[in-house]
C-alpha cells in the first residue's frame, strides 16, 4: 500500500479528507445530559484576579489581550459549555467579592451540585487577604460538601521568574495548608497550579481540572492503550475543540492544536482526517472522532504501512467511545461481557 502524505506543516495541516474506508452506518451523536446532571465548576477569587479572564480565554477563544477590556463581574455569571466541549458542564463566574453571610447567599444549593471549585490567587498581587479568603471559601464549601475537588490557581505567573515561581508556589501551599491544619481541616485537600492565560498553562489545568470530574476517565485511558499497544503508535492524544481537555496516557507530550475556523464556521466535521510526515520516520495521523474529539497519534512510518489494520482499530476506537458516552459511561466498556463486542486487531493480524 502506498502511504500519501499531506506536507502541508503541522499548524494549519487540518483539513477534510475523504474516508478511506466505509464501515456502514454512522454511529449516533454522544447524547447531551440534562443541565442538572452536568458537573459544575466553580471561579472564585478576589476582585480583578483574573476569573473572568480565564473563562473567556479558554471557552470563548478571546485573545489574552482583549481581557483588558473586561469589565468587572457583579452578579454570579453561568457559562454553560455543552455546545463547544465535548465533556458536558457549566461554569459558574463570580463576583470578586462574594458575602458569605449575605442572606441571599444560598451556600446549600451552590455548593450541594459542585464538583469542582476553583480559587483564582493574583500572584502578582499581595496574596495575604486571597490566603484568607481561600480558607473560608473551602472551609465553607466543605462543611456542604465534602467531595468538592478544590483546585488553587496561583495566576499570572507570566509576570513572575522561575525562581519567584517556585517560590510563591511553595509559600502558597504552606500558607494554605497550615491554614487548615489551624482549623482542623487536614483532610481537606487543595491541588495547586501555576497558571496564565498568555501561555498553555491555564489549559493545562483546566484540562486538568476537568478530567477528574469525567467519570469514563479511566476507560478512556484503557481504551487508548489498547489502541496504542495494538496500532504501535509512539504517542496519542485526543482533544477538543474548546481545548479544554485531552487524554494524554503520555502526560510528559502535551502539545496543542487550534481548529481553524473560515468564514462559514468550523473547518472541523465527520469527514476530517489528516496525514502528516513529521520526519523522515514518523507519521502524524489525526481522525475525528466525535463533534467535540479528535484522535491524534504520531505513527512510526512501518506502521502506517499497515493502514487499514489502523482505520480498522480506529473504528472500534469511536464505537466504544460513542457507546460509553451514550450508556452513561459509569458502566465499564471493558468488562468481560462488553468487551466481546470490542475488536481491535494487532498489525500482526490477531484480533485483540
Ligand atoms: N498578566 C496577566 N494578567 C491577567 C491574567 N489573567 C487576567 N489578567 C488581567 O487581570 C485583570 C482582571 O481580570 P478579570 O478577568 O476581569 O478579573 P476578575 O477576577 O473576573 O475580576 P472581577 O470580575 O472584578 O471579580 C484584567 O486586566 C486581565 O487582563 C494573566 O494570566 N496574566
Amino acid at each position: 500500500m502506498s502511504i500519501q502524505y499531506d506536507e502541508t506543516g503541522l499548524a494549519g495541516s487540518f483539513g477534510s479528507f475523504p474516508k478511506s474506508f466505509d464501515y456502514g452506518a454512522e454511529e449516533p451523536e454522544v447524547q447531551s445530559p440534562s443541565s442538572s446532571d452536568k458537573p459544575r465548576i466553580l471561579l472564585m477569587g478576589l476582585r480583578r484576579s483574573g476569573k473572568s479572564s480565564i473563562q473567556k480565554v479558554v471557552f470563548h477563544k478571546m485573545s489574552p489581550n482583549e481581557t483588558l477590556f473586561l469589565e468587572s463581574t457583579n452578579k454570579i455569571y453561568k457559562d454553560d459549555v455543552s455546545s463547544t466541549s465535548f465533556v458536558q458542564f457549566q461554569i459558574w463566574d463570580f463576583p470578586g467579592q462574594v458575602d458569605f453571610f449575605d442572606p441571599t447567599f444560598d451556600s446549600e444549593m451552590i455548593f450541594k451540585g459542585t464538583g469542582a471549585l476553583i480559587f483564582v490567587i493574583d500572584a502578582q498581587d499581595d496574596y495575604v487577604e486571597a490566603l484568607s479568603r481561600l480558607h473560608l471559601t473551602v472551609s465553607r464549601a466543605f462543611r456542604v460538601n465534602p467531595n468538592i475537588n478544590f483546585e488553587v490557581f496561583i495566576h499570572k505567573v507570566d509576570g513572575l521568574s522561575d525562581d519567584h515561581k517556585i517560590e510563591t508556589h511553595r509559600d502558597i501551599h504552606q500558607r494554605a495548608n497550615d491554614d487548615l491544619a489551624d482549623a482542623n481541616l487536614e483532610k481537606v485537600h487543595l491541588s495547586f497550579y501555576l497558571t496564565s492565560i498568555y501561555d498553555h498553562s491555564i489549559f493545562e489545568a483546566f484540562s486538568k481540572v476537568v478530567q477528574k470530574l469525567i467519570p469514563q476517565l479511566p476507560t478512556l485511558e484503557n481504551l487508548l492503550n489498547i489502541f496504542i499497544s495494538v496500532s504501535l503508535t509512539v504517542l496519542i492524544l485526543m482533544y477538543t475543540t474548546s481545548q479544554t481537555c485531552m487524554f494524554l496516557p503520555d502526560a510528559e507530550a502535551l502539545f496543542y492544536f487550534r481548529l481553524m475556523q473560515d468564514g462559514s464556521g468550523c473547518a472541523y466535521d465527520k469527514e476530517s482526517l489528516a496525514t502528516i510526515k513529521l520526519n523522515n520516520t514518523t507519521v502524524l495521523y489525526l481522525k475525528e472522532v466525535t463533534k467535540f474529539l479528535a484522535l491524534v497519534c504520531i505513527l512510526r512510518e512501518e506502521s502506517f504501512e499497515r493502514k487499514g489494520l489502523i482505520d480498522y482499530n480506529f473504528h472500534c476506537f469511536r464505537k466504544a467511545i460513542h457507546e460509553i458516552f451514550e450508556v452513561g459511561g459509569v458502566s465499564s466498556l471493558l468488562s468481560e461481557k462488553r468487551n466481546s463486542s470490542l475488536k481491535f486487531a494487532a498489525l500482526n493480524g490477531s484480533i485483540l
